[in-house]
């Protein structure tokens, strides 16, 4: 999959709830956590104050990454956070009995809040487990098994309450990125997909284009024949574009009649084959029965030093040059 349609995939969005409630926690997790660990290095409990203390340690880092640098490691909760607090449920409950059981209640909610879902299913399942087997040689069995029933309660009511806010977050990312009338992206995001294929492109040799279509008197198919046929029309456009760019890159409909692709690592000759494909089969299709129309587009390469800006302004000027030299017509630079 191209980098822009990764970016523009919901798993960036859970990431970003995650580097929230990861900062959060931490900031939590210092507060709460610091007296016990130091408590516990004052009475020897060795073990467990190790274990509080990296728990704390990258709790702290967590907070600082996300912060400092706006990047949140799951890696880093999945294979040092997640066993440091494993580790604490494993030494605190034959050091501290009753009390080590009632710090894995925080310890397994806390995982939803820090792992990507499928992760903290497993981690959950591991710690259930390590749970239910130092319940039961700790404590008597009847106690044993009221501990990991509420236990498991406690992790599946957690797993079902994040399972029903993930399908509502990617329902709402869905519709905060998606043109209601076409179907294809809107302009939300293009801001971030742009600049990170402009920094992107520092990095690499890819070349990048910028597909800016506008379509060709447009308002004349509102006034002749209604705001319902011109909806129409935009959807049959849309749907024209989005089939003959397919894997090559993403559409947006940036408002009214106007549309934008972002090609990646296609050459030039390809971005401009594909821009006169895009022009000559508009000009060639019956859009509505009985009626046709065309589109001006400006193509422009990213090109070394280019701000976002600079790069949607040539992509826009160079559209504006094909409607001043009379329409239905690629101008690329
Ligand atoms: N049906 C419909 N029309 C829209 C929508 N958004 C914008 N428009 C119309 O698009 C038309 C744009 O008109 P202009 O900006 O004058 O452009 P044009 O008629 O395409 O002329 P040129 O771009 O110069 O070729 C206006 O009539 C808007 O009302 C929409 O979502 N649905």
């Amino acid at each position: 999959m191209i980098r822009a349609a990764q970016l523009l995939e919901y798993q960036r969005s859970e990431y970003n709830v995650l580097n929230r409630s990861a900062m959060w926690l931490g900031n939590v997790a210092l507060v709460f956590i610091t007296p016990f660990a130091i408590n516990n290095l004052l009475n020897g409990q060795w073990h467990v104050a190790i274990a509080a203390l990296v728990i704390i340690a990258v709790f702290s880092f967590n907070t600082f990454t996300v912060l400092i640098w706006k990047t949140y490691y799951s890696g880093l909760c999945f294979f040092l956070l997640s066993p440091a607090m494993l580790l604490f449920i494993w030494f605190s409950i034959p050091q501290q009995g009753i009390i080590g059981v009632l710090w894995s209640f925080p310890a397994l909610v806390a995982f939803y809040f820090l792992l990507p879902e499928r992760l903290a299913w497993l981690v959950n399942g591991i710690g259930l487990a390590m749970i239910f087997y130092l319940s039961w040689v700790t404590f008597d069995h009847g106690l044993a098994i009221r501990i990991i029933a509420t236990m498991t309660l406690i992790s599946l009511f957690t797993a079902v309450s994040v399972r029903l806010i993930n399908i509502q977050q990617k329902a709402l990312h869905q519709v905060a990125i998606t043109d209601f009338l076409t179907g294809l992206y809107n302009r939300n995001n293009l801001t971030l997909v742009l600049d990170e294929i402009i920094e992107n492109n520092h990095k690499s040799t890819a070349s990048n284009h910028l597909m800016v279509l506008d379509i060709d008197h447009f308002k004349s198919i509102n006034d002749q024949h209604g705001h319902e046929t011109g909806d129409q029309a935009l959807k049959s456009v849309a749907s024209i574009i989005r089939n003959l760019v397919g894997d090559d890159g993403v559409v947006f409909r940036l408002g009214g009649e106007e549309f934008l692709v972002l090609l990646e690592q296609q050459s030039w000759q390809e971005a401009k084959s594909l821009a006169e494909l895009i022009r000559s089969t508009m000009a060639n299709s019956e859009l509505l029965p009985g009626f046709s129309t065309t589109l001006s587009i400006g193509l422009s390469r990213l090109k070394p030093n280019m701000t976002r800006a600079d790069w949607i302004k040539e992509s826009d000027q160079n559209m504006y040059q094909a409607k001043h030299h009379g329409r239905n017509q690629v101008v690329a630079s």
